[in-house]
């Protein structure tokens, strides 16, 4: 993700899976990132705060009807349009769905978005961990869903004992083979799991406005409360050696189970593809960019994954076995699904 673009994060689940409750957790805990919300109806969320806080304009509703049956998409690229200019200096957009709303339509609205700024950053899927087979059986297109999702959330954790815990994470990694699950309480999920959090460079020292959470740091601060438990790992790999571009991109088709996030460097043994390789995942989706190397900076792969329940050896293993052993006779065209997923303009014919 090119550093000006505002990662789109949608967050679906039926009705009462907690959904606003999630979002309320990451506007109080954002660390200073600014977050701009889409949402159908905003009674839920603390509007009063939002405003306080000078950042009414980093919300945008849909007074009535479903995000996702809007006849067009003009209304949702106009909200999100608005969230994305430069003034409004948001960091992060979030769209609640409604509790009915098809995520797939969201999905391919955001991704089909012509605004330059924005990129996809993954559709989060709260699941009520006590309804859960009451809203399969009642909502069957809930199998789908959890299928489109690049994260669920199994939220109301608390709820449950340790048994029907652990049958249900069976039954979600059969329905979602290989997509990572997040059991938690009260929709309290790191927000280092759902987007970067890059101090802001502005003058701190100058008159500001002060983000959500910042204005709540100090009522926090006054009313202690429960510490997060962080229910995801992250695991770091970092090589010298080349790596092989066809298996990094089988590894990336074919992602250990879990894993959520990959961001960081590659680089590989082809003369011509000397560059240092950015990459960024956020479930299934993927985007790489290029650029020099810094002058006098060693040639170094250096990634960072983040999911749920990671088997921290299996990936490095995995990965280990992505290193180019022997670069000098790598072909040229085992470079080709990686180009193709550059994120960089396509040379005209
Ligand atoms: N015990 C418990 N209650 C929770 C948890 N998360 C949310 N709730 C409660 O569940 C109810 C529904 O939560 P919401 O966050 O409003 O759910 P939602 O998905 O936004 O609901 P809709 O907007 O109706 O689709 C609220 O009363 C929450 O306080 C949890 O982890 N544990």
């Amino acid at each position: 993700m090119s550093k000006q673009q505002i990662p789109v994060i949608v967050v679906a689940g039926f009705l009462g899976s907690g959904k606003t409750t999630l979002l309320n957790h990451l506007l109080h805990n954002s660390h200073g990132a600014r977050i701009g919300v889409v949402v159908n109806d905003f009674g839920q969320v603390n509007i009063d705060a939002m405003l306080v806080a000078g950042q009414a304009d980093s919300m945008v509703s849909l007074s009535n009807g479903c995000l996702c049956c809007v006849a067009d998409t003009s209304e949702l690229d106009e909200m999100l349009d608005r969230l994305a200019r430069p003034q409004a200096r948001i960091d992060v957009i979030v769209i609640e769905a409604s509790g009915l709303a098809e995520p797939q339509t969201l999905v391919r609205m955001v991704v089909t978005s012509e605004n330059p700024r924005l990129a996809y950053g993954g559709l989060v899927e709260v699941v009520d961990a006590v309804e859960f087979e009451a809203t399969r059986q009642r909502h069957p297109e809930l199998d789908k869903h959890l299928r489109l999702a690049d994260l669920v959330v199994l939220n109301k954790v608390d709820r449950i004992d340790d048994t029907e815990r652990l049958l249900l994470l069976n039954e979600l990694e059969h329905l979602a083979p290989g997509t990572p699950v997040l059991p938690t309480s009260h929709g309290q999920v790191d927000t280092a799991l759902l987007f970067d959090h890059e101090p802001r460079t502005e003058d701190l020292s100058q008159p500001r406005q002060l983000t959500l959470d910042e204005l709540l740091r100090e009522h926090d601060a006054d009313h202690p409360h429960e510490h997060l438990h962080t229910a995801y790992d992250s695991v770091s790999f970092t090589e010298s050696a080349p790596l092989h571009p066809g298996r990094l991109m089988d590894f990336l088709r074919d992602r250990p189970t879990g894993v959520y996030r990959i961001k960081g460097f590659v680089h590989f043994g082809l003369p011509d593809h000397d560059q240092r390789f950015t990459l960024h995942t956020v479930g299934s989706h993927l985007q790489v960019s290029r650029s020099p190397w810094p002058r006098r900076e060693n040639r170094l792969n250096q990634l960072v994954l983040i999911g749920a329940e990671l088997d921290a050896e299996q990936v490095r293993r995995r990965l280990a076995e992505c290193v180019d052993t022997d670069p000098a006779s790598t072909e040229e065209r085992s470079m080709l699904r990686l180009l193709a997923a550059l994120d960089e303009p396509q040379p005209e014919n």
